[in-house]
C-alpha cells in the first residue's frame, strides 16, 4: 500500500552530521525520527553479545529477524534499550561501529530490518536516517538529501564527539576506520551507500551545523509545498 505520510530522508557517510540535522529537522517540524543505524548497531553488539560469528549470514539472519530492541524518548533524548539494557552509549564504540557495517552487508539481514524501519513512518511525518532511506527503505519519501563532507573533516567531528562521550580515541586510527566502513558501505552489492537519482547533495565540509540545518529545512519546506 502506498502511504501518504511524508518522508524527509537523510543519508550520506559516517559524521556528515546526518544525526545532528535529523533531530533539528525531528524537532523543529516535530516529527518522528528513525536512526536507521542505531538498528545496525544493535544487531551488531547482539552478536557480539551472543558469540554470533559475524560473517555467516544464516546465523545474523535469526538475530536481525528476532532483536529485541526499543527506543525510549526521555526528555528529548532518545535510549536505546537491548534486551533490557540501556546500550545507548556503547552501541557508539569503535567496535560495535566497524562491526555494524560488517554485518550490514548480508541482504537477508537487510530484509530482516526493513518492515522494523517501515513502521516508523507514522503521522505527521517521519524524518530518516541512514545510508539507504531514500534508495531502498522509502524510495517514495517526498524530500531527499544526501549529506556529504570530506573524509578528514568527518573524521576530526567525530574524534571530538567520542572524546566527549569519554572513549579515548586516535585520529590516524579513526580515520583509517572511517575509510574502511565507507569503502564497505559504498562498494556492497545491496543498498549501497549512493545519492538517490532524485537528492539534493549537501556538502558540509565548510558548513556550520547551523547553516547545514537552514539549508535542508529550507530545501524540504519548499518540496513538500509542492508535494
Ligand atoms: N556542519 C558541522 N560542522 C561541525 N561539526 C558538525 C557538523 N555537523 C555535525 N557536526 C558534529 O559532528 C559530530 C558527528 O555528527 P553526527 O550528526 O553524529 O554525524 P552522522 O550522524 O552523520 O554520523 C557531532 O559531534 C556533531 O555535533
Ligand atoms: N540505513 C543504514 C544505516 C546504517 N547502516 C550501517 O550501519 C553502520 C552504522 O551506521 P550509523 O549511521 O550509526 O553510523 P554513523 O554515520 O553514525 O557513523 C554504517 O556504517 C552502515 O554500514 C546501513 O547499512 N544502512
Amino acid at each position: 500500500m502506498i502511504s501518504t505520510i511524508p518522508v524527509i530522508t537523510i543519508d550520506g557517510p559516517s559524521g556528515a552530521g546526518k544525526g545532528t540535522l535529523c533531530k533539528a529537522m525531528a524537532e523543529t517540524l516535530s516529527w518522528h525520527l528513525l536512526d536507521s543505524g542505531s538498528i545496525y548497531r544493535v544487531l551488531a553488539l547482539a552478536a557480539l553479545h551472543h558469540h554470533i560469528d559475524i560473517s555467516a549470514e544464516d546465523a545474523l539472519v535469526p538475530v536481525a529477524a528476532h532483536l529485541d530492541v526499543r527506543f525510549v524518548v526521555n526528555n528529548g533524548d532518545t535510549h536505546v534499550v537491548l534486551e533490557a539494557e540501556d546500550v545507548t552509549v556503547e552501541i557508539r564504540s569503535q567496535e560495535v561501529s566497524n562491526t555494524a557495517s560488517k554485518v550490514a552487508v548480508f541482504p537477508r539481514v537487510r530484509e530482516a530490518l526493513l518492515r522494523r524501519q517501515r513502521a516508523f513512518r507514522e503521522a505527521p511525518g517521519l524524518i530518516a536516517d541512514g545510508r539507504d532511506m531514500g534508495t531502498v527503505v522509502f524510495p517514495d519519501a517526498q524530500v531527499k538529501i544526501f549529506l556529504d563532507a570530506s573524509s578528514e573533516e568527518r573524521a576530526r567531528r567525530r574524534m571530538l564527539q567520542l572524546q566527549e562521550k569519554g572513549f579515548s580515541v586516535n585520529f590516524e586510527r579513526l580515520l583509517a576506520e572511517i575509510r574502511e566502513r565507507d569503502n564497505r558501505d559504498r562498494n556492497r552489492a545491496i543498498a549501497p551507500l549512493v545519492p538517490a537519482p532524485d537528492a539534493l547533495v549537501l556538502d558540509s565540509t565548510s558548513m556550520n551545523i547551523e547553516l547545514v540545518i537552514e539549508k535542508a529545512l529550507n530545501y524540504a519546506r519548499q518540496k513538500l509545498a509542492f508535494s
